[in-house]
């Protein structure tokens, strides 16, 4: 049988160092704050930003959640960024993707100060990750959170074969880059991918990280015995119930680690959200 990663009790064990750093930043007198900002009515949207107001009060951090509607302009939400760029109480300002196609991410993204981006999406940031930078400073949170459940089954991944599927600018991209970072082989399949090819790299994978948002894309014959395998996949099987991309009860029985979904990669990007805010409240305390 596979080892189970909890993502539910990993990102309590996270929590934890992150509420002492809480209280000793609050023994100096600072309290550490979170802008998220939601444009619109995203079913999806409201639950994670709900689980992220829920987790950021249980950790004393201050979090405000700024509520648009979808007619927002693209000039009335940078007006906004702006204004967040520029409150002292505000330490984290993260956009919550996706926004309504009337509105321009790209732009949104470049308008957050590199500072204060702490999904890690700037292009400053992005690209300090790209060069290899093992500095301080922020990195998108589910593929940093990825990270940490690697660790905390001691994956190796220097020269081991990493297969990301999906590129998307949340989750494929960062993730490939951190696990290039860590002397990993890289490959990325995505859409253009030929359906028949895709078993070729995925088989080959000794780590198989899955976000594309396809319902158990991932099956067991397409998985190499002893991988160890991360579903980012936030799906609805046919009862409507949550779901990941992976065939998790058949792809169990072959493979060395897997994470499950939900109690996976969820909580845990939520957790390294929370300390990446404190990270940021730290630095901006050495200013
Ligand atoms: N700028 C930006 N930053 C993000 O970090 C970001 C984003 N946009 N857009 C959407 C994705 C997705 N995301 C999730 C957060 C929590 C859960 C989560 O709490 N999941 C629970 C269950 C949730 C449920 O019950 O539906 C679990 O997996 O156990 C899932 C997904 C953050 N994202």
């Amino acid at each position: 049988m596979a080892i189970k990663i909890d993502g539910t009790a990993l990102a309590n064990q996270v929590n934890e160092t992150t509420l002492n750093r809480v209280v000793e930043m609050s023994k100096r007198g600072r309290v550490p704050g979170l802008a998220v900002v939601l444009v619109g009515n995203d079913h999806a949207s409201q639950i994670y930003v709900q689980n992220k107001e829920r987790t950021a009060k249980k950790l004393g951090i201050h979090s405000e959640v700024i509520r648009l509607p979808e007619s927002t302009t693209q000039r009335e939400l940078l007006d906004q960024v702006n204004e967040l760029n520029m409150a002292p109480a505000i330490d984290g300002i993260l956009v919550q993707f996706p926004l309504p196609a009337h509105l321009d991410e790209v732009e949104v993204t470049r308008t957050i100060l590199p500072e204060k981006d702490v999904d890690g999406f700037h292009p400053d940031n992005l690209g300090r990750l790209f060069e290899g930078d093992h500095g301080s400073f922020p990195v998108a949170c589910t593929p940093q959170g990825i990270m940490t459940m690697l660790e905390s089954v001691k994956t190796p991944l220097k020269g081991q074969n990493a297969v990301v599927v999906g590129r998307s600018k949340i989750v494929g991209r960062p993730m490939s880059a951190l696990l290039l970072r860590a002397d990993a082989t890289v490959t990325i399949a995505h859409r253009y991918t030929p359906a028949d090819v895709l078993p070729v790299y995925t088989r080959n994978a000794d780590i198989l990280i899955v976000a594309t948002g396809i319902y158990h894309l991932i099956t067991a014959d397409m998985v190499k015995p002893g991988a160890t395998v991360i579903d980012v996949g936030m799906d609805r099987d046919p009862d409507g119930k949550l779901a990941g991309d992976v065939d998790y009860f058949e792809v169990e029985k072959k493979v060395r680690a897997i994470s499950p979904v939900p109690g996976g990669v969820g909580p845990m990007t939520i957790a390294t959200l929370m300390k990446q805010t404190v990270d940021l409240a730290e630095w901006h305390e050495e200013r």
